[in-house]
């Protein structure tokens, strides 16, 4: 999953050696010299409101069951309680691991970061993955860690080799079809499950799952893997398993206090036993391909230019290992987000069953039959589909806000000099809900996102950023739209639907509808 775990384990931990930063706000005026050096009403950092620490437990206490008032609560109600006592700038020091955060919840402040981040964007994220990368099977992963955790050159090295194939609009939109397919058979199935009242069953978000697995595994290993097969066994069934594992292990090892980095926990080694599951299906298709492209290469053949992004990975880089890490990393980030995304909007539609009605009229217009294939030209067509999906993804965004390391002395919001080093959590889920930013923020408007609509409806452009910005920004975002796209068109063509749940959302590794997705699905002719 993307970033949303550092998210919230940076809350939850992260706090930081006051005297350190006492120090360098302390240099403040000694920074004239650096690049937006503050003027000398610029105020301390230490001057920024926030939760006082204790004395030796710091603000920890705060986040503890029982004893502290936000143990317990949700990450995002935590912020909301933040933002209205301290404002829209809050300082949150005093925790373990000795880092400080200042969380920003208003636009201006937010762009202002993203602005100054340079050119590799910094921040901590998915430190049980990266303990895995680079200590226990270091040797696959020499030279190669990937994009989810890693930083500055590495990580820029790496985003460059593998850029061009993930965000070409010409490219993306070439999976069209075959994730055209995936959807079609995901509403068979779906058909199928429900029971005779039309409700999914309790375990509907692993079947979420299974479409989004499914879907991914076309882009990163050039496959089907089987896993929306009315009979699932052997590798699918494998990959279906480990899915649930592995999302289970990110959020109880790198988001819940746990001791995995000092004694091998039972959780630790089924995570891994998971993510080795992944390595082994992954190497052989990504194998697969290697010698598919190799023998055509030394057949003296035509490789033409109709290649898979895996085919575009592999030739773009000489090391094959930079292709299958960023496969890996694909099948870790792009399946629960795809998966709860879809569910945000599907509840939204159905508590606003007018603006499902219109969606509908414009996908019986699009699509005539309940059958009508999805392809690209349909889908530029589709401009209300994308408007709501746009919406849902501004009032419940699977990932709560962004982090970022400030790179430079020199950064001063709302008058406040910020330190070199400092982590900056981008409240985004905060700002995109607040109607100081967004009009109406509390209303689901599909329509503000429509062109010619007015223009000051979409509210502050960086109020709501759901795949982030800069250089940085979600790497599958142009197929994780492309997926939401295709499903939902198809979806709410064939089904009305209902969500009979109280529509509470937590955020866990991700924000998600606290209830599973037992949707009710009602045919549509
Ligand atoms: C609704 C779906 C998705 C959402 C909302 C989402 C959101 C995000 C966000 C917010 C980030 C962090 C950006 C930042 O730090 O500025 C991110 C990073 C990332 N996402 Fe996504 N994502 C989604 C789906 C996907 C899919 C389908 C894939 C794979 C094809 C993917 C792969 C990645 C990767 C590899 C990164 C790390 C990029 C980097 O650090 O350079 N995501 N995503």
């Amino acid at each position: 999953m993307a970033v949303p775990s550092s998210v919230c384990r940076a809350v939850a931990r992260g706090g930081a050696s006051v005297a350190a930063r006492r120090g360098a706000a302390s240099a403040a005026p000694a920074a004239a010299a650096a690049p937006d050096a503050p003027s000398a009403d610029v105020r301390p950092y230490l001057d920024i409101p926030g939760p006082k620490p204790l004395p030796v437990v710091g603000n920890i206490w705060r986040f503890l069951p029982v004893v502290g008032p936000w143990g317990g609560q949700d990450m995002l109600e935590v912020h909301h309680t933040l933002q209205s006592t301290y404002g829209d700038i809050v300082r949150l020091s005093g925790m373990p691991k000795n880092r400080d955060m200042v969380a920003l919840y208003d636009p201006v402040d937010i762009e202002k970061v993203y602005r100054n981040e340079g050119p590799w964007p910094k921040r901590e994220a998915f430190g049980s993955l990266n303990y895995y990368r680079r200590f226990i099977n270091k040797e696959r992963y020499e030279g190669s860690h990937g994009l989810l955790t890693t930083n500055e050159k590495e990580w820029q090295e790496f985003r460059r080799g593998v850029q061009g194939p993930m965000l070409q609009p010409r490219a993306v939109a070439k999976y069209t079809a075959p994730i055209d397919t995936v959807a079609s058979e995901f509403i068979e199935r779906l058909r199928e499950i429900r029971d005779e009242n039309g409700l999914l069953p309790k375990d509907a978000d692993n079947w979420f799952f299974r479409w989004a697995l499914e879907s991914i595994a076309i882009i990163a290993l050039d496959t089907r893997l089987g896993c929306l097969d009315s009979q699932v066994a052997g590798e699918p069934q494998k990959m279906i398993d480990a899915v649930q594992v592995l999302f289970e292990g990110m959020f109880e090892l790198d988001i819940k206090p746990s001791i995995w980095k000092y004694v091998s926990t039972p959780m630790w080694r089924k995570y891994v036993n998971a993510i080795s599951t992944f390595e082994t299906v992954s190497e052989k298709y990504i194998q697969n391909r290697v010698n598919r492209l190799k023998s055509k290469m030394a057949e003296g053949g035509d490789i033409g230019d109709d290649l898979s992004v895996l085919e575009r990975l592999l030739l773009a880089n000489d090391n094959p290992r930079i292709a299958m890490t960023m496969a890996l990393d694909m099948l870790f980030a792009g399946i629960d987000t795809t998966s709860y995304a879809t569910g945000a909007l599907l509840y939204l539609l159905s508590r606003n069953p007018d603006k499902q009605e219109e969606l509908h009229a414009e996908l019986r217009r699009v699509l005539p039959q309940r059958d009508t294939p999805v392809t690209a030209e349909r889908l530029q067509d589709m401009k209300y589909l994308r408007a709501a999906i746009k919406e849902s993804m501004r009032m419940k965004p699977v990932a709560i806000g962004q982090l970022r390391e400030n790179p430079k002395e020199g950064l001063v919001l709302r008058n406040y000099y910020i330190p070199k080093g400092v982590d900056i959590l981008l409240m985004l889920a905060v700002s995109g809900n607040d109607p100081r930013f967004v009009p109406h923020a509390e209303r689901f408007m599909p329509e503000r996102w429509l062109k010619g609509d007015d223009p000051h409806a979409k509210g502050h452009p960086f109020a709501t950023l759901p795949f982030g910005f800069g250089p940085r920004i979600c790497i599958g975002k142009r197929f994780a739209e492309l997926e939401i796209e295709v499903l939902n068109a198809k979806l709410l063509r064939n089904f009305k639907v209902e969500y009979p749940c109280k529509g509470e959302f937590q955020t866990r590794l991700l924000h998600v509808l606290k209830s599973p997705m037992t949707f009710r699905l009602t045919d549509r002719d």
